[in-house]
């Protein structure tokens, strides 16, 4: 297991977005999934998503799709707690019950392992409350990433913009300076 890092943000704080036009938790995306997390213990955190009538997939039914971005992103958020980027190589979902709409999907994520630049994780769904039925289960695989990842790859005018917001240049800065 790698240790917490010293900069991890204590337990209790709220993690809030890492990109504020990110699908999975951006404040400015228009049908985002405006996750809300928070950092838990050791290397875990505790999101919530709440299912609105625009991630149907059966009728008054979240898509199971939509449930894999909210995993995916509750998973990505662990990486606040190791202060490093790493992105998704290997997303595992199990739906064990269905998610209606309106319904809050309350998800608790938590490192499970690290090797080289893989880091091993995993999380569950639970809807009703943090303690209610399970409803999805994931596994995931990040690869730690340098920061050249995003700035090679992403559509250069939104880098620029990400690039210039001072908040998030420095935030980018630090992950890169205490990998
Ligand atoms: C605080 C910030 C919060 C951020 C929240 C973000 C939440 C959302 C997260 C996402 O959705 S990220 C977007 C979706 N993911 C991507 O777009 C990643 C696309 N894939 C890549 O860019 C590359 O494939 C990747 C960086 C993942 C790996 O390429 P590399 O060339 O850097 O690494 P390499 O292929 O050498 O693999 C490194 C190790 O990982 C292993 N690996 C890589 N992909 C794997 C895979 N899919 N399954 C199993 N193992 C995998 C690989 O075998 C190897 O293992 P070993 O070190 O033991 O040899």
């Amino acid at each position: 297991m790698p240790p917490r890092a010293e900069q991890a943000p204590a337990p209790g704080t709220r993690l809030g977005s890492h990109y504020d036009q990110c699908f999975g938790c951006g404040p400015q995306h228009p049908q985002g999934l405006r996750l809300d997390a928070v950092a838990g213990e050791g290397l875990t955190v505790d999101a919530e998503f709440t299912v609105e009538a625009h991630h149907q997939g059966g009728p008054g039914l979240a898509h199971g799709g939509i449930l894999t971005a909210a995993m995916d992103e509750a998973l990505g958020t662990l990486n606040w707690l190791l202060h490093t980027p790493a992105v998704t190589g290997r997303l595992e979902t199990d739906f064990v019950r269905p998610v209606p709409v309106d319904t809050v999907l309350h998800i608790r994520a938590r490192v499970t392992g690290m090797h080289g630049r893989k880091i091993y994780s995993a999380a569950e769904g639970r809807i009703g409350g943090p303690d209610g039925p399970l409803a999805i289960r994931a596994q995931a695989l990040f690869i730690q990433v340098k920061l050249e990842h995003f700035t090679t790859h992403g559509r250069p005018e939104d880098i620029k913009k990400a690039m210039d917001d001072r908040d998030l240049f420095e935030r980018a800065r630090a992950f890169e300076v205490n990998p």
